[in-house]
């Protein structure tokens, strides 16, 4: 497609993608208003509007990262059909591996290549989501951009949040309709929109039992195992009862994620590529455990069990059988 400047203003309905799941909308405030620290506070996620965090990605579309990221070897995701499911192959056990099927593949290239091969899209074949993290190896003119964000708004944001460090900000550029499945980070996240359109649906780590996450062990670790575009309710029977949480998000946004909350991502689609910068951050520690412990705690708290079962058991097709016998008929 053309560098049109006049991007979409907007977006419509027909862009989204129709999913049957009860939802509600994510407040959307100014950066202004006291009453986004109040949410985020409360550990709520929110749309920060007007905030010009990353204002000077504004002019980060294709022809100039290609000019200014030249010779960068990019991590990009390549797909056969829209979903980009992610997974961990360092973490896939040999007896996993061998039954895992890597539903994409990573390969490096050029930002020029990247940017020729999503300008011939063809409906119905392979996507491409560019992902790469933000270092000082993007090239000068990147850099000097990354600098100038507000990040004397961004300190203070983390500072009153309590967050720890910044691991990393990833430069995301999707193709529209891309999807990244329901999945949840252990990372607290601003996740500002710089191009395009795309649509978040969260859910709170309370309906972990709705979404039924792949084994910790899993290459799929922390996914929803539940396909969105045909949810088995046989097999995960809750989903009916999730309740998400929607943003819309567009440039100039910035959406709180926060740690431990699922969501699923996707571009608008027939809305052109998408750009987006995440900064994600070390959560609060928890310091003194007030009791009754929260379902982000309990979250934690299950990964720890299935982490120690697996080490102490080693194969994971035991894990299944002893949680079982260790449940069934006695704790409910
Ligand atoms: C799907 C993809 C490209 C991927 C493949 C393989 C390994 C990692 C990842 C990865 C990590 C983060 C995102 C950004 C965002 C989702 C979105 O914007 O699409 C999101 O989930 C977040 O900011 O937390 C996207 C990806
Ligand atoms: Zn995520």
């Amino acid at each position: 497609m053309e560098e049109s400047d006049d991007e979409r203003r907007t977006w419509d309905e027909n862009q989204i993608r129709k999913y049957d799941i009860k939802m509600k909308s994510v407040p959307k405030h100014s950066f202004v208003d006291p009453i986004v620290m109040e949410i985020m506070l409360e550990g709520r996620p929110v749309i920060i509007t007007d905030s010009k965090m990353v204002e000077p990605a504004a002019k980060w579309n294709l022809k100039y990262l290609a000019r200014h990221m030249g010779n960068t070897n990019c991590n990009v995701i390549v797909s056969k059909d829209h979903n980009f499911k992610y997974y961990d192959d360092k973490c896939v056990q040999k007896a996993v591996r061998a039954k895992f099927v890597p539903p994409h593949k990573k390969v490096t290239m050029k930002i020029g290549e990247f940017v020729d091969k999503i300008k011939e899209m063809s409906p119905g074949g392979e996507r491409l989501y560019l992902q790469q993290a933000l270092t000082h190896s993007v090239g000068t003119e990147i850099v000097k951009d990354f600098l100038q964000f507000k990040w004397d708004y961004i300190k203070g944001i983390q500072k009153e949040m309590g967050w720890g460090s910044l691991t990393s900000n990833l430069l995301l550029i999707g193709m529209e309709g891309n999807v990244t499945p329901c999945h949840y980070d252990e990372q607290e996240n601003l996740f500002a929109q710089v191009k395009g359109y795309k649509r978040i649906l969260l859910f709170p780590p309370e309906q972990f039992e709705c979404l039924y996450p792949h084994p910790v062990w899993h290459p799929h670790d922390r996914q929803s195992q539940v396909d969105f575009d045909d949810p088995d309710l046989t097999k995960f029977p809750k989903f009916a009862n999730a309740m998400a949480q929607e943003a819309i998000v567009g440039p100039g946004d910035v959406l709180f994620i926060p740690n431990y909350w699922f969501h699923h991502v996707e571009s608008l689609q027939n809305g052109g590529y998408t750009v987006s910068v995440n900064f994600w951050y070390k959560s609060k520690s928890t310091g003194a455990v007030a009791y009754p412990l929260n379902a982000t705690q309990k979250m934690a708290i299950m990964r720890n069990v299935e982490k120690m079962l697996v080490d102490a058991l080693r194969d994971p097709d035991e894990v299944g059988p002893l949680l079982r016998n260790l449940t069934l008929g006695r704790y409910h």
